[in-house]
């Protein structure tokens, strides 16, 4: 039996069935999924109104989460990681046992000494490579990892710290849709060659040559987080019926045969993917404008939209692992203990969620989802 829990439980219409609709309906089983409690291993949670905004979200779904630290100015040192996560902390709903997981971002100048720092603090669990120019906030990224960050990635490795991968190269020449593939080739295999013992997460992996290499890689050294929505939509919702903005994150969506072969590699049980939502909230100015940012607010739906996955793919038993083991598993930290359950009842996407600042568009607002979180 798979630790997942998934009990169907019967509905039984107590009213007279009349038509081959209601006596359908009559055999349809509720599904319910019991999982150990998930965390999101990709998260970014802003600051100041926004994070006050969307931390409850998370709060809600999530025992933890690895919290990306391209804030302006970028979380460097962990003396900057453990402030922040002080704000964190204090924007939490009362009683929430949410625990934020801080990372530091990876520059040119940071020293084997941060690291050491990083991993005495018991606070900070991993360094996040922005390639400079490749994302959000990435201006003060790395420019040069082979020149200038070996001795603090040797560091991580003695540390069994992961280095948090946005592969993607930033070389204007590249075609959009292929930085991720140039980047695995170009610079993350010559970069594990180097380092045979770096752990390494490729962060929202998008194309079928990300999970290709995973697959060579040894078990433990790399493993992958995946989006729902690298997981659910193609290239073409960014174009269907006009110009979709709540759709553009950084990688872009690609093909669908990118999207196929991700799916059927988070399914097959693998250990080597986790759930990272990527959540990436911006206020709707921000991205309905002339030069939208990148990102995708995510933390309200992405339990619905795993669970549509996985059930899609006839793999509901294999969600679980997923959601709330191998995460841990690769980290070396516990998994969750306390549980939370989704139910198969429609419930209906808010079309935004105001703040004092404005407004944040989710994903798939409006729209109508099938899985729902309930509490007991
Ligand atoms: N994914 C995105 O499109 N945006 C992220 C940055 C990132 O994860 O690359 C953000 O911080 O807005
Ligand atoms: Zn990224
Ligand atoms: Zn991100």
């Amino acid at each position: 039996m798979p630790a997942c829990c998934f009990a169907a439980t019967r509905s039984w219409i107590s009213h007279r069935p009349s038509s081959e609709l209601v006596t359908r309906q009559r055999l349809v089983a509720r599904m319910e999924l019991s999982l150990t409690r998930p965390d999101d291993w990709h998260l970014h949670l802003r600051e100041g109104e926004l994070l006050q905004a969307v931390v409850p979200h998370s709060a809600k779904h999530f025992g933890r989460a690895i919290v990306m630290p391209n804030l302006k100015p970028p979380i460097t040192t962990t003396a900057a990681a453990v402030a922040y996560r002080q704000s964190i902390l204090k924007a939490l709903p009362p009683d929430s046992a949410f625990e934020p997981l801080m990372t530091l971002y990876l520059t040119d100048n940071t020293s084997p000494e941060e690291i050491k720092l990083a991993r005495r603090s018991g606070m900070v669990f991993a360094v996040k490579l922005y390639p400079a120019g490749a994302t959000t906030n990435s201006q003060d990224g790395v420019t040069d990892i082979f020149g200038k960050c070996l001795p603090v990635l040797e560091e991580m490795a003695k540390h069994s710290m992961p280095l948090l991968v946005h592969g993607e190269v930033t070389d204007p020449n590249v075609d959009i849709f292929d930085r991720e593939k140039v980047f695995i080739e170009t610079i993350l295999a010559p970069l594990l060659k180097k380092l045979p013992h770096l752990k390494v997460v490729m962060e929202h992996i998008t194309t079928m040559d990300a999970v290709n290499f995973i697959e060579t890689c040894s078990e433990g050294s790399v493993a992958a987080t995946v989006t729902p929505q690298h997981l659910l939509l193609n290239r073409n919702s960014l174009f269907q019926g006009g110009l979709q903005p709540h759709n553009y994150c950084l990688p872009v969506l690609k093909r669908e045969i990118h999207r196929q072969a991700i799916v059927r590699a988070v399914t097959s049980g693998s250990n080597r993917y986790f759930l990272g939502t990527d959540s990436a909230p911006h206020e709707r100015r921000k991205k309905e404008c002339s030069c939208g940012c990148a990102g995708i607010y995510n933390s309200p739906v992405a339990l619905s939209l795993y669970a549509k996955v996985f059930e899609q793919a006839g793999a509901l038993d294999k969600l679980e692992a997923f959601t709330s083991f191998n995460g841990p598993d690769f980290y070396g930290l516990p998994r969750n203990t306390s549980k939370i359950k989704l139910r198969k009842s429609t419930w209906k996407v808010p079309e935004s969620y105001s703040y004092a600042a404005g407004e944040i568009v989710p994903m798939f607002a409006g729209e109508t989802l099938e899985w729902s979180l309930f509490d007991d």
